[in-house]
């Protein structure tokens, strides 16, 4: 059976402070949700020393946002996988369209890190997806499959979490609809050896719309940005229907 992943990426959203006083209030909401859903909250390296220490004993997982592919080095600005593993880090995104957009990450680079998330016992989330000028000219397909094709060298797929993230849905409000996010899943998944790797749909997720993503029978959790940064939106998110 596959399993269901809930994380939110807070992007460089709050300070330790305000991290803090995210987690008091979620946990408070947290009770009712079924156990069987993994949830992962992606933060700022900043906020990862003291939300692991205050996530003791609960079932929140932390996420980072990053990961460097050596173990140390003069690296100015990166982090490492022991850093993180340190840190009781469970989870790395990697690839992320702003980091490719934004600071240069190639796939080349996306399947180091790959690579190395996995060396150090971290989980990473891959993510893939195309741009608005990508999906007019029909190459929606023909750009993921290449993003996997080079991301996945020699990366265990047993140890892997794909969120499919439409450059265009991302903090647009403009969602995917829930049954073309299905079927680019699909279609993901067919280019997988181990079918059973969570597929997360990510792109303007929020407690309006979680029902309906949830309901698809592809996706199998959701990657979000700005409704996780909230304590109240991002619970109604892990509990959905
Ligand atoms: O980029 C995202 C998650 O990684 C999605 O961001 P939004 O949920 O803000 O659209």
């Amino acid at each position: 059976m596959r399993k269901i992943v809930i994380a939110g990426n807070w992007k460089m959203y709050k300070t330790r402070a305000e991290s803090l006083e995210f987690l008091q209030g979620f946990m408070s909401c947290l009770t009712e949700t079924p156990e069987e859903r993994e949830v992962v909250l992606c933060v700022p390296f900043t906020s990862l020393a003291v939300l692991s220490k205050n996530l003791h004993g609960s079932r929140i997982r932390l996420g980072a946002q990053n990961v460097h592919w050596q173990e140390s080095g003069a690296f100015t600005g990166e982090i490492s996988g022991p850093m993180l593993s340190e840190l009781g880090v469970r989870y790395v995104i990697i690839g992320h369209s702003e980091r490719r957009q934004y600071f240069g990450e190639t796939d080349e680079t996306v399947n180091l890190r790959l690579k190395a998330a996995q060396k150090y016992d971290l989980i990473p989330i891959l993510c893939v997806g195309e741009t608005k000028q990508q999906r007019d000219a029909g190459e929606t397909e023909a750009h993921i499959f290449s993003q996997l094709e080079k991301d996945l060298v020699g990366v265990d797929q047993n140890k892997l979490v794909i969120a499919y993230e439409p450059i265009w849905a991302i903090g647009t409000g403009d969602t995917c609809e829930t049954k073309e996010a299905n079927r680019v899943i699909g279609l993901i998944r067919s280019k997988l050896t181990n079918p059973d790797v969570p597929i997360q749909y990510g792109g303007s997720v929020k407690p309006e719309n979680i029902d309906e993503v949830m309901a698809m029978p592809e996706i199998d959790g959701v990657l979000v940005g700005g409704a996780s940064l909230e304590a109240a939106s991002f619970a109604r998110i892990v509990n959905y229907q």
